[in-house]
C-alpha cells in the first residue's frame, strides 16, 4: 500500500507576501506566478498565506478571503499543502475566515493568539477552531508582536480542541521551544518560525520551517535541512550563516521578478539604496551555486 500522503504542514514553507499593484490594493493576478516560482525556482512546495509576512492584520476581511481562496485555487494540484492563517482579535471574524478556509479547500489553519486583551487560556482558539473541525488546526506562537507567551496552550489541546495538529513557533526561547517538543504527539508538526537561527530549531526537535525568508532563499534552506539530516553540521552552519545576511522582506521582488508592490501602510517600503545593496549582497553570495 502506498504511504498515506503528508496532511501535516513539515518541510520548508514560504509564509507568502501579499502582492498588491503601486496603487495599494491587492493584486491576485501575481498569485499564479508566485506559486510556479516557489515550485520551479525555490524548490518550495507548501505555503502559509495570510500570516505575518503577508500583512493580514492590515488587511480586511473581503481582501483576506479572496487572498486565500486565489492561493488554494492556484495551488490545487500543484503544491502539498496551503495552510490559512485565520487569526484576528475578533473571535467572529476568526471564525468567519476559518469557514471560509474549509469552503476553499485550504490544508490547515493557524491562528496567532490576540493580543490586545490577551488570553489566559485556549479557549478562544477552541472556539476557532470549531467553526472548521475537518481542517488540521495549528496555533501561532510569535511572542515578540502578540507578547502573549503562552505555551500552556499545549497542555492537553487534543481534548480541547480535538483537530489540534501543531504549533508553529516562531520565538527565539529555545529551552521553550524545547518543552513545546517534548509535549508534542508524534502526528504533529512543529515548525519553527525564526528562520535566523532554523539550525538551532532543528537541533531541538522541529520538523519543519515555515518563514519569510524561504520565499527566495527556500531552496538553500531545503539543503540546510538536508545537510543537518545527514550530520553534515559544516554545510548546515555555513548556509545559515548565509541566511542571516539576507533578511528583508523587498528582496523577494527583487529576486524573483515578481511585482510584489509596496507594503501596506503602517509598513513602509525600504530606502532604495539599502535593498541594492542587500540584492548585491543576496547575487554575490548565490552566483557560484545557482
Ligand atoms: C515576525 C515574523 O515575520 N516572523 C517570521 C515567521 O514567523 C519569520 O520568518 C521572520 O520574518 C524571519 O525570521 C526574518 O526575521
Ligand atoms: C513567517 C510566518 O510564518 C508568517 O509570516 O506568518
Amino acid at each position: 500500500m502506498a504511504p498515506a500522503a503528508e496532511t501535516r504542514m513539515t518541510g520548508v514553507v514560504a509564509a507568502t507576501f501579499t502582492p498588491l499593484t503601486p496603487e495599494g490594493e491587492i493584486n491576485l493576478s501575481v498569485i499564479g506566478p508566485y506559486i510556479d516560482y516557489l515550485i520551479e525556482k525555490q524548490n518550495v512546495k507548501s505555503i502559509f498565506v495570510n500570516g505575518t509576512t503577508g500583512e493580514s492584520v492590515s488587511l480586511s476581511l473581503a481582501e483576506r478571503k479572496a487572498l486565500a481562496e486565489d492561493w488554494c485555487h492556484k495551488a490545487k494540484g500543484k503544491m502539498d499543502q496551503v495552510i490559512v492563517h485565520v487569526g484576528c482579535m475578533c473571535l467572529r471574524d476568526s471564525q468567519e475566515l476559518a469557514c471560509h478556509a474549509a469552503q476553499i479547500g485550504a490544508d490547515g489553519i493557524a491562528v496567532i493568539s490576540p493580543s490586545f486583551f490577551k488570553p489566559s487560556t485556549a479557549a478562544f482558539l477552541r472556539e476557532v477552531a470549531s467553526a472548521a473541525p475537518t481542517l488540521p488546526f495549528y496555533y501561532y506562537h510569535l511572542p515578540a508582536m502578540t507578547g502573549v507567551n503562552g505555551n500552556y496552550v499545549l497542555n492537553d489541546i487534543e481534548e480541547l480542541v480535538p483537530s489540534f495538529r501543531g504549533i508553529k513557533f516562531s520565538g527565539c526561547d529555545l529551552m521553550d521551544f524545547g518543552q513545546c517538543v517534548s509535549k508534542s504527539r508524534p502526528h504533529w508538526a512543529v515548525v519553527y518560525g525564526v528562520d535566523e537561527q532554523l539550525l538551532a530549531g532543528l537541533a531541538m526537535g522541529a520538523n519543519g520551517a515555515v518563514g519569510s525568508t524561504y520565499n527566495y532563499v527556500g531552496s538553500y534552506m531545503n539543503k540546510l535541512m538536508t545537510a543537518f539530516e545527514n550530520g553534515d553540521q559544516l554545510q548546515a552552519r555555513a548556509i545559515q550563516v548565509f541566511s542571516l545576511l539576507l533578511l528583508l522582506f523587498q528582496l523577494m521582488s527583487d529576486v524573483s521578478g515578481l511585482s510584489l508592490g509596496p507594503p501596506r501602510l503602517p509598513l513602509v517600503q525600504c530606502p532604495q539604496d539599502y535593498a541594492k545593496s542587500i540584492f548585491q549582497k543576496y547575487n554575490s553570495l548565490f552566483q557560484d551555486s545557482r
